[in-house]
């Protein structure tokens, strides 16, 4: 702190362009090779005599990959990095912020407590002063091993956490640490340390052994513990009261103590929406308000622990900078995930889409709201604008409780709370957190939300199941920026599905979320329009919207090329050379695209097979998961069905001795009896039968001399290659096999299809 004169003037972090010359170069060609695969198909539309109505269809299929390769490159077009220097963070302020730090959990079965935990270890363990933080587990699933797991890890950590410290521990989730049976060898170890490592290792698998066995035996918990877990007796998981159990207090408020640790179930009664995440980071931020009151929020799933002990030092480089604070909502982490299968077979480790995307949107407006491993700034969450800041309304709203209590609810002490978050001050607490314990049950209550801003003006936004998106959204609409922590190690690990229906669960979701803004009144283009999202923002987020949308104009174009050959007339607007020596451009826009994406794979250290496991996932993905995605919300716009958050299961093995992965087949796909696989086992079908009346010479007669031509013929055996995981699945046993039903729908809607097909050649 002594030196905070001599070199304040050193800057906290670095903003780096990463703008890549030649790629973007690339990125326009592209754009010119797609570009006349529309235009050309209007001119042959003239010239030629071909089915119209099928060829318009055609024509919106391609005009549309070409805008959305249009916003795709906007998005991609100047990345930019940030370098940060925490060794520099003291320098600069007298005194850190406060950081109130959320976990979610919703389900002890699809969320093994093991797992949360040890996020939560994670979290206590980070390397800031301890009276600075909390923590705070939301817990949806109401269950009583979550309870208990956290009273036992809180114990737990009171040894975990010096240890950490004492030691400077690289990785501070245990299950991680431990995951050897011996420390890592060509390493020179004290005595003492290797005494101290053992000891810690041997509390650790005793935890473990606990919770592990708390969660087979379920109802036995120690009865010593009888009392804090008679509120769960006789109650469902949808229809029971607020639970706060302060597991941990950092009284004395000693710096290198153990974290407030806080154990929060909100009400839920059948007769109250709970809004899922959005509704349960909402319940967070209320209770955490009554109790700490930090400026920062950092939020992370269950699964995502501290991978880098300085993380959040890293984040208030990037948050503290002055001339920042008024412009930086929040700072969000990329995702990264551990113990990914080999490449990435299910390509959902998101590697290339974080690199470019993620550092794309950076050197825009900033990087979206992703869900996890994200540092808020409380005063956003409450809605302030940075408009709000420069004319001070929020020092004069922080004045008129009344109004306050409008947008907040009926809670004064909350309110207060909120006034002192709004000025920037700090709240004066009572001498416990117990004390606040009559208060936040007011707010984690179902029924205090009815009336005010939440989830429409203020907090977590409602609407969604990807609330991450739209809240995010609401806040570059206001003119917010926001920026992308990067810090090497990455700041958390998460896992990624490793099953084909739990990833297609999860796709779906995004696809479902995604879709619900887009055709929500927070679609990105009014916000352009009439808000102060920058036009590219707001371009990128149509981009992202529109996740799970293009699986229509792919299904709708993979279809006409079915079409086309099995009524034998040409799909590509383009004939062989002879005729036309157009005939290149799309054998030159397929070579130069799969390059160009390959370069991206190798550029991230990736391989050729993990480039390839992911273009077949993303078609697969886009022909199952995204249109069933599209149809629930055509549902709920019909007002057929409401859509629901389906936690993803998390099914990483997790026991300090994890080497029970011999399992030769983790990559291959798997199916189950979800109509998921129903759209893409059609599409299959369909491409075989088209290219089986090829090979046996059963097409119809070409009309008008033009039929359809080797282009079309190679188009289709492509994208049979790319649906192999499926193709794979025509053939498997068991798990990995398309089950029967599945198999019988998507073989008659093929049957019926290509029937259709004739018929209309026939008329
Ligand atoms: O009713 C619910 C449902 C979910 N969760 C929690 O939300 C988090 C994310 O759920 P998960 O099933 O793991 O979703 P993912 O598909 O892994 O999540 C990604 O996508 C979500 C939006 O769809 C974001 O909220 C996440 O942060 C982001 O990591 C988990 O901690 C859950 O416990 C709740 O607290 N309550
Ligand atoms: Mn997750």
């Amino acid at each position: 702190m002594d030196i905070k004169t001599c070199s304040s003037t050193l800057p906290l972090y670095e903003r780096i362009s990463r703008k890549n010359v030649v790629k973007n170069f690339f990125e326009i060609i592209i754009f010119f090779l797609l570009l006349p695969l529309p235009v050309y198909r209007i001119i042959f539309l003239r010239d030629h005599t071909v089915d119209s109505s099928y060829w318009l269809l055609a024509f919106l299929c391609e005009l549309w990959f070409t805008f959305y390769w249009v916003i795709l490159i906007s998005t991609k077009w100047n990345p930019v990095e940030y370098k940060t220097h925490p060794d520099r963070l003291l320098q600069w302020v007298d005194e850190l912020p406060s950081v109130d730090m959320f976990v979610t959990t919703a389900d002890p079965e699809l969320e093994p407590p093991i797992i949360t935990i040890n996020t939560v270890l994670s979290l206590l363990a980070v390397d800031y002063p301890a009276s600075k933080l909390a923590c705070y587990v939301s817990d949806d699933g109401c269950s009583p091993i979550i309870l208990y797991s956290l009273m036992e890890a809180s114990n737990f950590a009171k040894l975990w956490v010096p240890f950490c410290k004492k030691h400077n521990v690289k990785l501070r989730a245990p299950f991680r640490y431990f995951s050897s049976e011996s420390l890592p060898l060509g390493h020179e170890y004290s005595r003492e340390f290797q005494r101290e490592w053992k000891a810690m290792k041997d509390e650790y698998e005793q935890l473990s052994r606990k919770i592990i066995g708390a969660v087979v035996e379920k109802a036995s918990l120690p009865c010593d513990l009888v009392k804090d877990f008679e509120v769960f007796l006789n109650i469902e998981r949808i229809n029971h009261p607020t639970i706060i159990k302060v597991i941990w207090e950092n009284k004395r408020g000693i710096a290198d103590e153990m974290p407030h640790l806080v154990y929060i179930s909100r009400e839920k009664r059948p007769t109250h929406p709970h809004h899922y995440k959005a509704g349960a980071m909402n319940v967070l931020a209320r209770v955490s308000g009554l109790m700490t009151n930090a400026p920062f929020m950092l939020n992370v799933d269950c699964d995502m622990f501290v991978n880098n002990p300085k993380t959040v030092l890293h984040a208030m480089c990037l948050l503290l900078g002055p001339k920042n604070e008024k412009e930086v909502a929040f700072c969000q982490c990329p995702q990264v995930f551990y113990d990914g299968l080999k490449d990435d077979p299910f390509g959902n480790q998101l590697v290339v889409l974080f690199e470019y995307l993620a550092k794309g949107v950076a050197g825009i407006q900033g990087p979206f709201y992703s869900g996890t491993g994200c540092f808020h700034r409380r005063k956003v969450i409450y809605g302030l604008s940075p408009d709000d800041i420069e004319n001070n309304t929020n020092g004069k709203l922080a004045k008129d409780h009344k109004l306050l209590q409008i947008s907040f609810g009926s809670s004064k002490d909350f309110v207060t709370a909120v006034a002192d978050a709004f000025k920037g001050e700090k709240t004066e607490f009572a001498k416990s957190l117990e004390n606040s314990l009559e208060a936040a049950n007011q707010v984690a209550a179902c029924g205090y939300e009815s009336g005010t801003d939440w989830g429409k003006k203020v907090g977590w936004i409602y609407g969604s199941t990807t609330e991450d998106i739209n809240t995010s959204l609401i806040i570059h609409r206001k003119g917010w920026r926001t920026v992308l922590s990067w810090p090497d190690p990455p700041a958390f690990l998460g896992c990624a599905p490793t099953s084909g229906p739990t990833a297609m669960t999860q796709q779906k979701r995004w696809a479902t979320g995604l879709l619900e803004i887009l055709v929500s009144k927070n679609c990105p283009i009014f916000f352009t329009l009439f808000g102060k999202l920058q036009l590219r923002q707001g371009l990128a987020y149509l981009w992202i919207l529109c996740w799970g949308l293009r699986s229509i104009p792919e299904l709708c174009y993979a279809a006409l090329l079915a079409y086309s050959i099995i009524t034998n007339s040409p799909f590509l607007p383009f004939l062989p050379k002879s005729q036309e020596p157009a005939f290149y451009i799309p054998i030159a826009l397929f070579v130069i695209y799969n390059l160009y994406t390959l370069s991206e794979y190798f550029a991230t250290g990736q391989s050729i097979r993990a480039w390839w496991n992911n273009q077949k996932m993303r078609i697969v993905t886009s022909m199952s998961a995204w249109v069933l995605g599209v149809v629930s919300v055509a549902l709920k716009i019909l007002g057929i069905s409401e859509t629901v958050f389906e936690v993803t299961k998390k099914d990483q093995s997790t026991s300090s001795s994890s080497s029970n992965d011999t399992d030769g087949d983790a990559g291959r796909f798997t199916f189950d009896e979800s109509p998921i696989f129903v759209p893409v086992t059609t599409l299959l079908l369909v491409q075989l039968m088209a290219l089986a009346m090829v090979v046996f010479g059963m097409q119809p007669r070409a009309r008008g001399g033009h039929g359809s031509g080797i282009l079309d013929v190679l188009c289709s055996a492509w994208l049979v290659l790319c649906l192999w995981p499926v193709l794979k699945g025509l053939f498997g046993k068991g798990k990995y096999g398309i089950p029967l039903s599945t198999l019988c729908k998507s073989t008659a809607l093929a049957l019926l299809f290509v029937v259709w097909c004739r018929r209309t050649t026939m008329s």
